[in-house]
């Protein structure tokens, strides 16, 4: 017989009443006892008496469990989170940001006090890519984590691409939807898609990496300009995060948007479909598709994670455990398509080779090879001339 889960559940909203519907359409052993929320006075869909905007409410009552966290500011939920894990409550989780900028001291909590912290549902939605990760690929030798991990930006990506909406149309729906963040500046910046990789990074390759030393650019200039680039190349434009091996210690992590060819599988991922790609050494390319934004998908990575708790599940962090240690840098060199305004950015960005260059009038493009340090370095004088830059997927011979 599984073990009673008595839950208490912070945020109602998108995620939490999505996870609620799929628990109340289930018969498992669990109870939620109470649910606080932020705002006492939005109307909601349960009766009041289960509400509380007092979190030690939850946080203190002895005859709960476990906590789900489920709210939209990072902060609060580090607190709240590594409060629960020091008092003997497990805890599962979706925020991304608050895990990957806090998943070293977190992997010590739970060893310190024997508890227990889930969070598939923070990194691609429903794809289980996590538990795949620690349990199926715990002995395999992984070169690469890579996929379209943000379903705000790929649902904006096929909007604009394959129907000519606007971009700032397409985000609104993709707010409207529930599918973005808060700040949707974390979703089309690549914030978002850059924690979910140091996530899987963790698991894949056993380091915790810093979110704030890793190269993030998305589509926020994205122009006409650069999809027809890509039309007439009939390939598509993905925002990719990769975490991916060098060599036997080295690791390189970062996010940009890519030029996908057709055979790509990322190519027909599409709307907020997420596509997460494992190139493993023995069991070679495999690919995991699902949707990877909205309530019930991820409510439904929540609940599996809720349900894994009733026998006390755990994740080990396997390859963290390993004597040879692997670190994450920079120095990857990689080609990009890059569009620009001022030319004098060209000069400043140290390309290591210039493969192409256009200009006309108002359209100025080169496509050449430059290490990521530089690019990371050069972040805020691309993002301020307006240009877009975007990894073109062809190989570098070293
Ligand atoms: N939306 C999605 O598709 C996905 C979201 N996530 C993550 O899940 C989490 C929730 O997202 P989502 O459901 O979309 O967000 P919403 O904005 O829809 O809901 C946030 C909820 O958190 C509550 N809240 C905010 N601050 C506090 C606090 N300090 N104490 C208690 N409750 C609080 C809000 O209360 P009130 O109702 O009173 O405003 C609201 O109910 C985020 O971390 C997000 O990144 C992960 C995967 C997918
Ligand atoms: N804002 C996120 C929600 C899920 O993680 C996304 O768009 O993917």
């Amino acid at each position: 017989m599984s073990k009673k889960l008595n839950i208490g559940l912070f945020g109602f909203g998108i995620v939490g009443q999505g996870l609620y519907d799929i628990t109340v359409s289930r018969n498992l052993n669990l109870e939620f006892k109470k649910i606080a929320i932020k705002d006492a006075t939005k109307e909601r869909t349960l009766p009041s008496h289960l509400f509380t905007t007092d979190k030690w409410e939850i946080l203190n009552d002895p005859e709960i469990n476990t906590i789900i966290e489920l709210i939209n500011d990072a902060n609060a939920a580090y607190e709240i989170v590594t409060y629960a894990l020091k008092n003997g409550k497990n805890v599962v989780s979706a925020n991304k940001k608050m895990i990957a900028l806090h998943l070293e001291e977190l992997v010590q909590i739970q060893k310190e006090n024997g508890t227990s912290l889930l969070y598939e549902g923070a990194v691609c939605g429903s794809i289980p890519i996590i538990r795949n990760l620690e349990e199926y690929y715990d002995n395999e030798l992984l070169y690469a984590v890579s996929g379209i991990f943000n379903g705000s930006s790929n649902y904006i990506l096929s909007k604009v691409f394959n129907e000519n909406q606007s971009y700032n149309d397409a985000l609104k729906k993709a707010q409207d939807l529930g599918f973005a963040e808060t700040d949707p500046t974390l979703d089309v910046g690549g914030y978002d898609a850059k924690y979910k990789v140091v996530i899987a990074a963790s698991h894949a390759y056993g380091i915790f990496a810093n979110p704030d030393d890793i190269l993030n650019i998305g589509i926020q200039n994205l122009q006409n300009s650069d999809l027809k680039y890509a039309r007439e190349k009939g390939q598509k434009l993905k925002l990719v995060p990769v975490a991916k091996k060098q060599n036997d210690k080295e690791v390189s992590i970062y996010v940009l948007p890519k030029l996908v060819k057709k055979e790509d599988f990322l190519f027909n991922v599409e709307n907020e479909y997420n596509g997460v790609s494992v190139q493993a050494a023995f069991a070679d390319q495999q690919f995991f598709f699902g949707k990877g934004a909205g309530g019930h998908p991820t409510g439904a990575a929540v609940f599996s994670d809720i349900s894994a708790l009733r026998y006390d599940y755990r994740y080990e962090y396997k390859k963290a455990l390993i004597e040879e240690k692997i670190n994450f840098n920079n120095n990857e060199v990689i080609e990009v398509y890059l569009r620009y305004n001022d030319e004098d950015l060209i000069n400043k960005l140290h390309f290591i080779d210039i493969e192409e260059r256009f200009s006309s009038k108002d359209y100025h493009y080169v496509v050449g090879s430059i290490k990521l340090e530089d690019i990371f370095k050069a972040k805020n004088l691309i993002l301020e001339d307006g240009a877009f830059i975007a990894d073109t997927g062809n190989y570098i011979a070293s």
